[in-house]
């Protein structure tokens, strides 16, 4: 079995050549974590074929919601930040996606420019405020007016851009998050070796350096 999947695998030969076992049983691994990414189910749209980079210069766009007339506008003045994929309930997926994806920008460089008056709030009493199209559910972007690390930041989803250079998905938060939404936990390590293999480090919460952020302002606010 371990012969037949080293002779399988492109990188076989090289271990083979170089006489290592250790090298081998890697070939191994490398095989396992990538065959199980291969059989997990659609991530999001802008991971599944591999994620694009980004434009450092990139100064911003358009967004649109999923309405074909009455279409609903949201115009950022400058490039997304903290892009990530997220497994949360509350954050919009397109149809079919186990992730959202879903970055930052400062408040003061989004615009509603076309069909405000399709927006409402899905749920006022949540942190983030996300401003949805009462026609097609697509979130346009998520505010935050109470007292929080990120206030001053709305949350956007880039995929609703027809514009390139957007800021590419920097790491995967709340993971597990989807078996609260009725995904099996057993394929739960197909799921993350696929995020893995896209080139995202997974977290079940949000990534160390901004969990770092929400403790460091957590205990300015108690002190
Ligand atoms: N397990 C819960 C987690 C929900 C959650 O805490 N989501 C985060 C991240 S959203 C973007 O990264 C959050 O900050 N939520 C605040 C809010 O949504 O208002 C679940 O899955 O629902
Ligand atoms: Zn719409
Ligand atoms: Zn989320």
């Amino acid at each position: 079995m371990a012969t037949a999947l080293i002779k399988k695998h492109k990188y076989a030969s090289s271990a083979i050549l170089a006489g290592s076992i250790v090298s081998a049983a890697a070939v191994i691994t490398q095989y396992y974590k990538g065959s199980a990414a291969r059989s997990a189910p659609p991530l999001h749209p802008l991971l599944d074929d591999g994620i694009k980079k980004g434009d450092a210069k990139f100064a911003g766009g358009k967004l649109r919601c999923h309405c074909a007339s009455r279409t609903v506008e949201v115009t950022l003045d400058g490039n997304v930040a903290h892009n990530h994929a997220c497994g949360c309930s509350k954050c919009w997926k397109p149809e079919g996606a186990l992730f959202s994806v879903v970055a930052v920008v400062p408040r003061d460089q989004l615009r509603v420019t076309a069909n405000e008056d399709k927006l409402y709030v899905v749920d006022d009493k949540a942190a983030i405020q996300r401003h949805a199209c009462e026609e097609c559910g697509v979130h346009m972007y998520g505010r935050i007016e109470a007292e929080h690390p990120f206030k001053g930041l709305d949350f956007v989803h880039v995929e609703l851009s027809q514009e390139k250079g957007w800021q590419e998905p920097q790491f995967a938060a709340f993971v597990s998050s989807i078996i609260e939404q009725g995904f099996d936990a057993e394929k739960m390590g197909d799921v993350r070796a696929k995020l893995k293999a896209v080139g995202l480090d997974t977290f079940d919460s949000l990534s160390p350096p901004l969990m770092d952020l929400i403790a460091s302002w957590t205990a300015e606010k108690k002190a």
